[in-house]
């Protein structure tokens, strides 16, 4: 088959500012110069005025919880679970975290977003939807045993068949990792299998650790350990393990977190929304620590923007430390896009604008009244000014997804009907 090529041409580029074409071929990204002749181009986007940025990596998301938006706000981590949204995930199934999923799929995509790293249910069904999608995805089951053998078993079957049945699918953009849900979930037993299951399969594991004061009290309550302590006694982490939160930590746990190169994904929103903690970025940060972003389902969010997330995590840190030269934009841009990839095992293929990487690539309008006038850092445009309504024009693998604002794969329209009568359906059988 021919090859395809799309010329991306005179955008302004995020980190550097410079104008620059860029040309891409099928997925890959082959060339980025001053000037590319539009000669045997299939399609040129005019990219005059617009910033290129890196798509954006969500590190933590759990897509099908999109249709639970608005519906349990202003509860504790602790409350918000146990009261009203397990009881509304028994009643899941297939199709509505598919309708979920494609919901999550669509705001993803209008909010520049390229890749995620989801856990769930029915994940099978969340493949199938980000296949149609076109975005990349790290799903993993979401396991979890309350020390139940049986129900143990049943877990780490639905997690394999899931790796079996969906790693490298959707031309190798989705990949299948490891989900214990958290410590005070997942028993000793599942933790330790999860990591002989991970080197086996040679994937990663996405959990959630130290989320709430709560979680570390009663770990340590139970095994005298607080939860990264635990995690390591159990032999569970290593560079290929995104822990989530990480609000609640020790010096100790900071230490262990960068011995075993441990990968963390901020959720600023869904720990302030939650009420749960500020997390210790800048300084996790300042001992080298790969921290990325995670915007947590749309339950406790109540969004999956990535850019609010950004700004969010910014002033986060400044009020917190009374600092307000921690986190400047550039850095957290890193965090969304290049330390995101590097957490889920990626950076070779994407998070950053370079030739031979993946073209995952986002274009934002400038000529709008939050973005005029420019400033003299695009960063500063990007993470503080923009939101998701700016972005114009979405690229994931080399393929258009969105462009002037109008998506390519996916019918909104018909997915918010799917998903209204999906949620009235759920609300009715609670
Ligand atoms: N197999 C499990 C499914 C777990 S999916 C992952 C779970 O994480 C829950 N979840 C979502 N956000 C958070 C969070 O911030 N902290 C902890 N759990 C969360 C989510 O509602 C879902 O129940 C079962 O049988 O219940
Ligand atoms: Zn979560």
């Amino acid at each position: 088959m021919a090859e395809s090529t799309i010329l991306i041409k005179d955008a302004k580029l995020v980190f550097t500012g410079e104008t620059k074409s860029v040309l891409i071929k099928d997925e890959i990204i082959a060339e980025i110069d001053d000037v590319i002749s539009e000669e045997n181009v299939d399609k040129v986007i005019d990219a005059k005025g617009m910033i290129l940025s890196p798509g954006f990596v969500n590190t933590h998301t759990h897509l099908s919880m999109s249709l639970f938006r608005g519906l349990a706000d202003d509860y504790d981590l602790d409350s918000w679970l146990n009261d009203y949204i397990w009881p509304i995930e028994a009643n899941l199934n297939e199709n509505y975290c598919y309708i979920g999923a494609l919901l999550a799929a669509v705001e993803l995509i209008k909010s520049g977003t390229t890749t995620f790293s989801d856990m769930y249910f029915y994940m099978e069904d969340v493949a199938r939807a980000i296949d149609e999608a076109g975005i990349r995805g790290v799903l993993s089951y979401g396991m979890i045993d309350f020390a139940d053998a049986e129900k143990r078993e049943n877990e780490f079957r639905e997690n394999i068949s899931l790796y079996e049945n969906c790693n490298g699918m959707s031309d190798g953009k989705i990949k299948v990792f490891f989900g214990p849900h958290s410590p005070y979930t997942a028993s000793k037993e599942l933790l330790e299998r999860v990591r002989q299951e991970a080197n086996k399969y040679n994937t990663g594991i996405h959990i959630h650790v130290g989320e709430t004061q709560k979680e570390v009290d009663d770990l340590v309550e139970s095994t005298g350990m607080r939860p990264f302590e635990y995690l390591e006694s159990l032999g569970l982490l290593g560079p290929d393990v995104v822990a989530a939160h990480a609000v609640w930590l020790s010096d100790n746990e900071i230490d262990i977190i960068k011995k075993y190169d441990v990968k963390i994904s901020h959720n600023p929103c869904s720990n302030m929304k939650l009420a749960s903690g500020i997390s210790p970025v800048a300084k996790l940060l300042e001992n080298g620590i790969c921290v990325s972003l995670g915007t947590d389902g749309a339950s406790s969010n109540n969004n999956l923007d990535l850019l609010e997330e950004m700004k969010f995590a910014s002033l986060l840190q400044k009020v917190d430390t009374l600092n307000p030269l921690v986190l400047p934009a550039c850095e957290v841009l890193k965090m969304a896009t290049i330390n995101g990839a590097k957490a889920l095992g990626l950076e070779d293929e994407i998070g950053s604008i370079e030739v031979g990487k993946k073209a995952d690539l986002i274009l934002l309008d400038t000529n709008s009244v939050n973005m005029t006038p420019d400033s003299s850092d695009l960063c500063s445009n990007v993470v503080y000014s923009a939101n998701g309504s700016n972005v114009d024009t979405t690229i994931c693998n080399g393929k258009i997804l969105m462009e002037n604002k109008k998506l390519t794969t996916l019918d909104e329209e018909e997915i918010y009907k799917k998903a209204r009568i999906a949620i009235k359906e759920l609300k009715e059988m609670n």
